[in-house]
């Protein structure tokens, strides 16, 4: 079952957000003494850190940080997911944020060679030397796209049939930059918990199609973890068109 919570304020969703976060960091610590996050590029690394990074309560010196997917540009081009993620959260954490611990492409490589090796990233800490199928997030952060995308699995696409790979190399996404690495379905959907994130008037016809019309197969209604949470975190506006009876109290 999906979880819809609406907020008045993009500066509320982000407050909860954060107690969203804060609360499966914890109880993510207390099982298996890390917290193992997924963050999407977008305008999410925005509205997580808004109070995220002000955040005494989590320990951040257990997280293990990758990101759902990335354009194949150097680091510090204006593209890059992780760069957005770094000035919006982890520059601000510097100092609780573990070496080694924040996971982002090789961009000096192609993106098959990049798919690799961020599968060799993820084995380093899901699978350790066991045989694992697929890794399974605490957390994945997810955008929105106003098409129905969601990480870099577009509508139509051919990677929305991956059942076997962890990573995925992007040469022909249809929205630029072209060429791209991108967790996939099956790993979207083991994760503990998935959220989408999304807000803004714009986004309002597509938030109806894809909570009131699963049938239509679109990306982001392709990810239901088959033993874990889906939830959604938008504001009013991207609210706007959706049936009221599709939205739940938030609560932790
Ligand atoms: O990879 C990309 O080209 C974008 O980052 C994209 O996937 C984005 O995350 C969604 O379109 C939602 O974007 P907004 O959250 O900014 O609406």
């Amino acid at each position: 079952m999906t979880a819809v919570h609406a907020f008045s304020s993009t500066d509320q969703l982000s407050q909860a957000l954060d107690q969203y976060v804060e609360k499966l960091s914890a109880e993510a610590v207390a099982k298996h003494d890390r917290f193992t996050i997924a963050i999407s590029g977008g305008s999410l690394p925005k509205l997580l850190s808004a109070t995220l990074k002000h955040n005494p309560r989590i320990d951040f010196t257990k997280w293990q940080i990758f990101f759902v997917d990335e354009r194949c540009v150097p680091l510090d081009h204006e593209d890059s997911n992780y760069l957005e993620v770094k000035k919006q959260l982890l520059d601000a954490l510097a100092e609780q944020i573990q070496p080694g611990s924040v996971h982002a492409i090789n961009p000096s490589l192609s993106p098959e060679d990049a798919a690799e090796d961020y599968m060799d990233q993820l084995m380093h800490v899901f699978a350790a030397g066991d045989a694992v199928k697929f890794p399974v997030f605490d957390l994945i952060l997810l955008g929105m796209g106003p098409d129905g995308h969601t990480a870099s699995l577009f509508p139509g696409h051919e990677l929305l049939g991956e059942t076997i790979e962890w990573v995925s190399p992007i040469v022909d996404s249809p929205k630029p930059p072209k060429e791209r690495i991108t967790l996939t379905l099956p790993v979207l959907n083991h994760a503990h918990h998935v959220a989408f994130v999304t807000a803004g008037e714009g986004k309002q016809d597509m938030v109806k199609k894809i909570i009131e019309q699963p049938e239509l197969g679109l990306p982001c209604q392709l990810v239901h973890p088959s033993s874990g949470t889906a939830s959604w975190f938008i504001d009013t506006a991207a609210a706007g068109k959706l049936d009221p009876s599709r939205l739940s109290e938030f609560t932790q």
